[in-house]
C-alpha cells in the first residue's frame, strides 16, 4: 500500500536523523549558473571536492542571450550575466563536471535538456537549484527544488537532508475540450487548489486524462506544480514514459514500471473535474488568477476583506485592466513562446500549426525560443522553424529568455504579453511589464489576432 513517492524515498534513504529529517541519496544532480556560484565557493572554503561530479550535470540557460550565443561569453554586456556564466564554465574545469557551455549545440534549459538527454529516469531522485525541476516528475520520478546551501551538501555528499513531503492524489476527470493542452489543465489546477494549495505535498497526477497525455504534456503538469505551491510533481511510469526512453535515452533498456499500489494511501486526496474544459488565460499577478478564455476579468468577492481588496485594486491596477473587462478583447503587444514549461517540440509543433500560411498581427512582436538545441534542430528538420519566420516570427537560439528576462529579452513597462511560460507575478518578464500565462495554441492564436484570441478563431 506505497505511493509512488514512498517507494522512491524508500529506495534512496541512506538513513533517518534527528528533526525528522531523512538523509536522501540524490541520483542526478543538475546545476546552472544563478544558483551554483556560492555552493563551489563554500566547498573551496572548506577544502572539499565534488563526491560525484558523474552524477552532476551542468548547463548555462537563465542569462544566455537567444542570439549569436556563438560570438562567446565575452560579448555579454551585461556584468553580472557575463559573470555567472564564466564562473559556472571555470567551477566545471575545476570539478570537472560534465555539462554543456553557452553556444554548445545540445545547450537548453536545463528541465528540458536533462529529460532529452537520458539524465531523467523512472525512480530517481533528482535536485537542482531551480523550482521548476518538479518537471522530472513526470518520468515517475521525484525531481525538486534545492537551495544554494543544499547545492553544496549535495555537491559534497551527493545526498541531501530534508524531511518527507506528504503526499497529494490529484485525479482528473472528464475530457478538456479539444484546444485544451496540459497547460490549461496546469492553470485550472493551480485555480482549484490555489497557489499556495499544495504547499507541503508532492502531487500525483492520476486518471483517464494524465494516461491519455503524452510526456510533454506530463512535463509541462509537473512542471507547474510549483505554481500550486507544491514541491513537486509526478506521475507513474507506464507505456508512454517507456516508448519516449526508448526513443530519448535507451532503446534496450528495461525501466521499472514503477507506480503506487491500487490501496496506496495518500495524505490527501482532491478530485478535479475538466470535463469540457475550455482553454485558460490568467488575468492578474498570481498563478491561481485564472479565467476560462471566453471569460470576464472576475469581480470581487463580495465577502472580501479590506486587504484583500486592496490587493485586489492593485492587481487591476497593474495589470491596467477593469472588473468584467472581457479577456478576448484585451490588446498583445508581445507574445512569448518558450520557457521549461512549453518549449518543447510538441509546443512548437502546436504553435506552428495554427500559424501556418499566416502572419502575426502588424505591431505585434513573437518571439519563439526553442527549449535547447535538439528542439531547434527538430523544429529546423520539420520546417517549423520556416513557418514561424514566415509568419513574422523572430526565431531565437535557446535559453530561458523572457520567461524570467534576465537577458536582454524583456517587456517595458506597461506592455503586455502572452507567455507560454510559468509565472506571472509583477515584473516577471521586465520591469512593469504585464503578463498572460496561455498555452502554446492560444499565443498562436493571439499573435495572429493581436489580442488574446481562442484558435478555433482563426482556423
Ligand atoms: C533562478 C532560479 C533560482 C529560479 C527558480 O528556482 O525557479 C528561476 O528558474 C525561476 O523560474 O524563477
Ligand atoms: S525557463 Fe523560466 S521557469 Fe524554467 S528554469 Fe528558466 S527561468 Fe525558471
Amino acid at each position: 500500500m506505497k505511493t509512488l513517492l514512498d517507494k522512491i524515498w524508500g529506495l534512496h534513504a541512506v538513513c533517518e536523523l534527528p528533526n525528522d529529517e531523512t538523509l536522501l541519496y540524490i541520483d542526478t544532480h543538475l546545476i546552472h549558473e544563478v544558483t551554483s556560484p556560492q555552493a563551489f565557493s563554500g566547498l573551496r572554503d572548506k577544502n572539499r571536492t565534488v563526491f560525484r561530479p558523474q552524477n552532476t550535470f551542468a548547463v548555462v540557460d537563465h542569462n544566455v542571450p537567444t542570439v549569436n550565443q556563438s560570438l562567446g561569453i565575452q560579448n555579454i554586456s551585461d556584468d553580472d550575466s557575463r559573470i555567472q556564466i564564466t564562473t559556472l564554465e571555470s567551477n566545471r574545469k575545476e570539478f570537472n563536471i560534465p555539462g554543456y557551455s553557452m553556444g554548445d549545440k545540445e545547450n537548453g534549459i536545463v528541465h528540458i535538456v536533462a529529460p532529452e538527454r537520458g539524465l531523467t529516469l523512472p525512480g530517481m531522485t533528482i535536485v537542482c537549484g531551480d523550482s521548476h525541476t518538479s518537471t522530472h516528475g513526470a518520468f515517475g520520478a521525484l525531481g525538486f527544488g534545492i537551495g544554494t546551501t543544499e547545492v553544496e551538501h549535495v555537491l559534497a555528499t551527493q545526498t541531501l537532508r530534508i524531511k518527507k513531503p506528504k503526499s497529494l492524489k490529484i485525479t482528473l476527470t472528464g475530457e478538456p475540450s479539444t484546444w485544451t493542452s496540459a497547460k490549461d489543465v496546469a492553470l485550472h489546477v493551480i485555480a482549484t487548489i490555489g497557489a499556495s494549495g499544495g504547499v507541503g505535498y508532492v502531487i500525483e497526477y492520476c486518471g483517464d486524462y494524465i494516461t491519455a497525455l503524452s510526456m510533454e504534456g506530463r512535463m509541462t503538469l509537473c512542471n507547474m506544480a510549483i505554481e500550486a505551491g507544491a514541491r513537486s510533481g509526478m506521475v507513474a511510469v507506464d507505456q508512454t514514459t517507456i516508448d519516449y526512453l526508448n526513443k530519448t535515452a535507451n532503446a534496450n533498456a528495461k525501466y521499472p514500471i514503477l507506480k503506487s499500489d491500487p490501496d496506496a494511501v495518500y495524505d490527501k486526496l482532491v478530485v478535479i473535474d475538466i470535463d469540457g474544459l475550455e482553454p485558460r488565460v490568467t488575468w492578474g499577478t498570481s498563478p491561481d488568477q485564472v479565467c476560462g478564455i471566453h471569460d470576464r476579468i472576475p469581480a470581487l468577492a463580495s465577502d472580501s476583506t479590506k486587504a484583500e481588496e486592496l490587493k485586489y485594486k492593485r492587481v487591476l491596477e497593474y495589470m491596467g485592466m477593469y472588473s468584467g473587462e472581457e479577456l478576448l478583447s484585451m490588446t498583445i503587444h508581445k507574445v512569448f513562446l518558450g520557457s521549461c514549461t512549453n518549449s518543447r517540440i510538441e509546443d512548437l509543433r502546436l504553435a506552428a500549426s495554427i500559424l501556418k500560411g499566416k502572419r502575426i498581427k502588424v505591431g505585434l512582436s513573437m518571439m519563439v525560443v526553442p527549449g535547447s538545441g535538439a528542439v531547434a534542430r527538430l523544429a529546423e528538420e520539420e520546417g517549423l522553424k520556416d513557418i514561424f519566420v514566415k509568419a513574422g516570427c523572430d526565431w531565437r537560439e535557446p535559453g530561458c529568455s523572457m520567461c524570467l528576462a534576465m537577458n536582454e529579452d524583456k517587456l517595458l513597462p506597461e506592455e503586455r504579453c502572452a507567455s507560454t511560460s510559468n509565472r506571472n507575478f509583477e515584473g516577471r518578464q521586465g520591469r512593469g511589464g504585464r503578463t498572460h500565462l496561455v498555452s502554446p495554441a492560444v499565443a498562436a492564436a493571439t499573435a495572429i489576432k493581436g489580442r488574446i484570441a481562442h484558435p478555433m478563431e482563426v482556423l
